[in-house]
């Protein structure tokens, strides 16, 4: 299998998209070749690509890639079929901010783009190259912050982590797990353990399979294992991503998120949210807010071909996300520095939040 180091998830290559298919890794390194725009919510909805910025930087693609295949000269009839090209890629995961902020990003700029519709499809790519660049800036500064609030003791942490929140999660580097590739780098890191995260096992198919790329030492753990690693000193600080984080600090993030923040408070063990701004919506007031995804219950009863439990007769539910309060949150980790869920709250009370 081909070795992938930096793994970049979502590329633009000359006059399409490379997308690494998240949906074979561990055990296919393969990319998907996406031309259209329909092509690109798909992949979305299969969770070819995944995990929070990484739908952003694919959506704003997308939407480059249905504004090329818009015929008409008409800058009005233009704009009209880009906004239903919008509207299918805003109706593939409902969850994830990033996806709705980096498609409003697209939309803006085409609204205020001046000139002709060619003029405008150009600046859509260049926008779109952009969010994919940013993204990878952004994790790399929130890598750099954590750096000065990691406990200072041990001077080697163990890190447990949810989900996949890394480089194939975002447009590189990765948020949670960019915090772990910073802790790696400063030397600062003994071991992570990864949560194997039912349903779809992101961190025992995709974070585990990004720690072995880079060498990162790595245990994965099933989910129920977390509370007793914890209660045996086995884990001294608990880093996620996040899906969307209301204005209140509350996150949403991976099915089991919250349950480990439960369990990391009961220890007494730092529990920090690593995000980018763009993570956060000060559009709604507290998690309650935050649509969940609900998949399709089959990621419950079936692994594979395998079916693991009786399909008549028995119910399944399947969200896809929970939310985390704010006070069981030690902080939020972003591309400007870490900040306090409570601080959030009251930045945002004297509004100058808002404008970041
Ligand atoms: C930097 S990614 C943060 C989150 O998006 C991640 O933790 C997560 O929950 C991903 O969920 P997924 O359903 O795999 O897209």
């Amino acid at each position: 299998m081909a070795q992938a180091n930096p793994v970049y998830p979502v590329i633009w290559q000359t006059d399409h998209v490379l997308l690494i298919d998240q949906t074979r890794l561990p055990n296919e390194y393969d990319s998907v070749e996406v031309h259209r725009s329909e092509e690109m919510a798909i992949a979305i909805e299969t969770m070819i690509v995944r995990g929070a910025p990484a739908i952003g930087v694919a959506a704003a693609y997308g939407v480059y890639l249905g504004a090329r295949d818009i015929e008409t000269g008409d800058r009005a009839e233009f704009l009209t079929q880009l906004e239903q090209i919008a509207e299918r890629l805003r109706a593939t995961r409902p969850t994830a901010v990033n996806l709705f902020w980096a498609i409003d990003q697209m939309m803006k700029v085409a609204y205020y783009t001046e000139g002709s519709v060619d003029a405008i499809k150009t600046v859509l790519l260049e926008t779109a190259r952009t969010i994919n660049a940013d993204d990878i800036r952004t994790c790399q500064q929130i890598g750099d912050h954590s750096l000065s609030i990691l406990p200072s003791t041990p001077a080697k942490l163990r890190i447990l982590t949810h989900c996949n929140a890394g480089a194939l999660a975002t447009a590189g580097y990765g948020t949670a797990l960019g915090v772990v590739r910073s802790a790696w780098t400063a030397e600062r890191l003994e071991r992570v353990y990864a949560d194997e995260t039912r349903p779809r096992l992101q961190g025992a198919k995709l974070t585990a399979w990004e720690c072995v790329q880079e060498g990162i030492p790595v245990t994965v753990i099933t989910d129920n294992m977390a509370a007793h690693c914890m209660k045996i000193g086995m884990i001294d600080l608990v880093i996620v991503g996040a899906d969307r984080i209301a204005a209140n600090g509350d996150a949403a993030n991976k099915i089991g998120t919250y349950s480990l923040s439960l369990v990391a408070k009961a220890h007494n063990i730092p529990f920090y949210v690593a995000a980018p701004l763009s993570t956060i919506d000060f559009a709604i007031a507290d998690g309650a807010q935050i649509p969940i995804e609900e998949r399709n219950p089959n990621e419950v009863y079936q692994i594979g071909d395998t079916i693991l439990c009786p399909t008549t007769g028995v119910e399944f539910y399947n969200p896809a996300f929970d939310v985390t309060p704010a006070e069981l949150i030690t902080a939020i980790i972003t591309e400007h520095g870490a900040i306090a869920p409570s601080e959030l709250r009251d930045r945002l009370k004297a509004k100058s939040a808002i404008e970041i």
